[in-house]
């Protein structure tokens, strides 16, 4: 019943709750990207901007490849493990979207900054990065990655109190975690 009636505005604050095991972090970060795509949700509804922004993936994914080289990572993993990102941040949008639209009483009443929110994009960009490169030998045993990521997955959702949509962009934001 507290899942069901979570709120749905973010402020995204820095999670407090640390979920568990050796992918703990890079999970954390995971859905602090999710929590920051309510902010996102929040700065197109009603304003006729489109969830998606082929052009902003583009850039996305153009300064994970350049980060990740010079991290020492696969380029292409790295990018593989964003469009998950993506993809999961439009399930959170889409999801807000159909809610807000259902009960307009939910829907948000202050419009936040894209720009801004796009900068603290970028700054989980590169933290995330720096967890993939942090968790590439545990990433690489598939059944510890299987473990771990189970472990911390299953923990953020109770931690952080996630709902059935952001569990289920949970599950599709790591979905490649332990392939890469
Ligand atoms: O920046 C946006 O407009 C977002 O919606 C965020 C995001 C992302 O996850 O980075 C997701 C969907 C858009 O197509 C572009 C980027």
């Amino acid at each position: 019943a507290v899942a069901a009636q979570a709120p749905v505005k973010s402020e995204s604050a820095p999670v407090a709750n640390e979920a568990f095991g050796r992918l703990g972090p890079l999970t954390d970060l995971v859905v602090e990207r999710l929590r920051v795509s309510d902010d996102v949700a929040a700065s197109k509804f009603g304003t006729g901007s489109p969830i998606d922004d082929p052009a902003r993936e583009q850039q996305v994914l153009d300064q994970v490849r350049g980060q990740a080289t010079a991290l020492g990572l696969d380029p292409e993993v790295a990018a593989a493990f964003f469009r998950d990102q993506i993809t999961a941040s439009k399930v959170v949008q889409r999801g807000l979207f159909d809610r807000w639209t259902a009960h307009p009483d939910e829907a948000p009443t202050t419009r936040p900054d894209l720009g801004q929110i796009r900068t603290r994009l970028d700054q989980l960009t590169t933290a995330l990065l720096g967890q993939l490169q942090a968790t590439v030998d545990v990433r690489a045993d598939s059944r510890s990655c299987t473990v771990q990521l189970t472990l911390a997955a299953g923990s953020a959702v109770v931690l952080d109190r996630l709902d059935a949509l952001h569990r289920r962009a949970l599950g599709t934001a790591v979905h490649s975690v332990c392939t890469g």
